[in-house]
């Protein structure tokens, strides 16, 4: 447990690749159950900031500063101390479902896979997925389908039920709809905030998106060539913020939703 500890800290946190700095002294918490957007423009460090949290990073990223998951410190760490972590306190959707879910196996097995990793039996394991499939809005049967006969959105849904499926305190999502069309990005929105907050889990939503942002998280992080430009409630954000490349962000996202972000500005 974290003892008072936010569920995630991070401090003066600093990535380069061959001397060349791409995110420099970032430093920020996430509590529990807190939902925090990160955003920013294309090559602005959230990705890697991200793998930085999961312990993640290339090998040839140069780090420094310090990332505490769950009170546990995640720079410079071994594999073998990161692993626990995983599903029980972190759990990663990613931007691609294709990259979690293997096209070979059936859906609601690889649901089950954490549950099956943590000794729950097989039949609870595939009733408890079947569950998880359904709380994701999914047609009933999709546990006994493969990803390819699957929907975009809905192998999102599925990636995201396989992430919620070991209980993380902190859910990690780096673009997860930029894959998808409108209205498959919305449904799965949807479901990712509504899953987050029954549970009380953290989110982590890695996003260009102001208006998936401002549907799905309480604060958010602006990041801008590497630096933290702004921490801060989501509307307090961008109505305080000067910044051109919060402006940019602002334009970028209403040009596309307005409605979201009517208010805001
Ligand atoms: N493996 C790597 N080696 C060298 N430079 C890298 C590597 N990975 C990322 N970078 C550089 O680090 C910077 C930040 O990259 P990052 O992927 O974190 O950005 P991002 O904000 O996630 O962008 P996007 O929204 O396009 O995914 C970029 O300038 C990128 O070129």
């Amino acid at each position: 447990m974290t003892d008072g500890l936010p569920l995630l800290r991070v401090r003066d946190l600093t990535i380069g690749f061959a001397g060349r700095t791409v995110v420099a002294g970032v430093s920020f918490d996430v509590a529990a159950g807190e939902r925090v957007a990160l955003v920013g423009a294309s090559g602005s460090g959230k990705t890697l900031t991200t793998l930085a949290l999961l312990g993640l990073l290339p090998p040839d990223a140069e780090v420094s500063g310090s990332v505490q998951l769950a009170g546990t410190e995640v720079v410079g760490a071994a594999e073998r101390d990161l692993r626990p972590l995983r599903g029980p306190v972190t759990a990663l959707v990613p931007q691609d479902p294709g990259t979690s879910l293997n096209p070979q196996v059936r859906v609601g097995r690889q649901v089950a896979a954490p549950l099956r990793r943590a000794g729950v039996g097989r039949r609870p394991a595939a009733a408890r997925a079947d569950e998880l499939l359904a709380e994701m809005r999914l047609p009933a049967g999709t546990g006994r389908r493969f990803p390819v006969q699957l929907s975009g959105g809905q192998r999102q849904r599925a990636a995201l039920a396989m992430a919620l499926a070991g209980a993380p305190r902190l859910l990690v999502a780096d673009e997860p709809t930029s894959a998808l069309d409108a209205t498959a990005q919305h449904g799965v929105l949807a479901v990712l905030g509504r899953a987050t907050r029954e549970r009380g889990a953290g989110l982590l939503l890695v996003t260009h998106d102001l208006a998936a942002a401002a549907t799905t998280c309480d604060r958010v992080l602006v990041l801008d060539e590497g630096r933290l430009l702004a921490d801060g409630p989501l509307r307090e954000v961008l109505a305080g913020h000067a910044h051109p490349a919060v402006r940019a962000l602002v334009e970028a996202t209403a040009a596309l939703s307005p409605p979201a972000l009517v208010g805001a500005r």
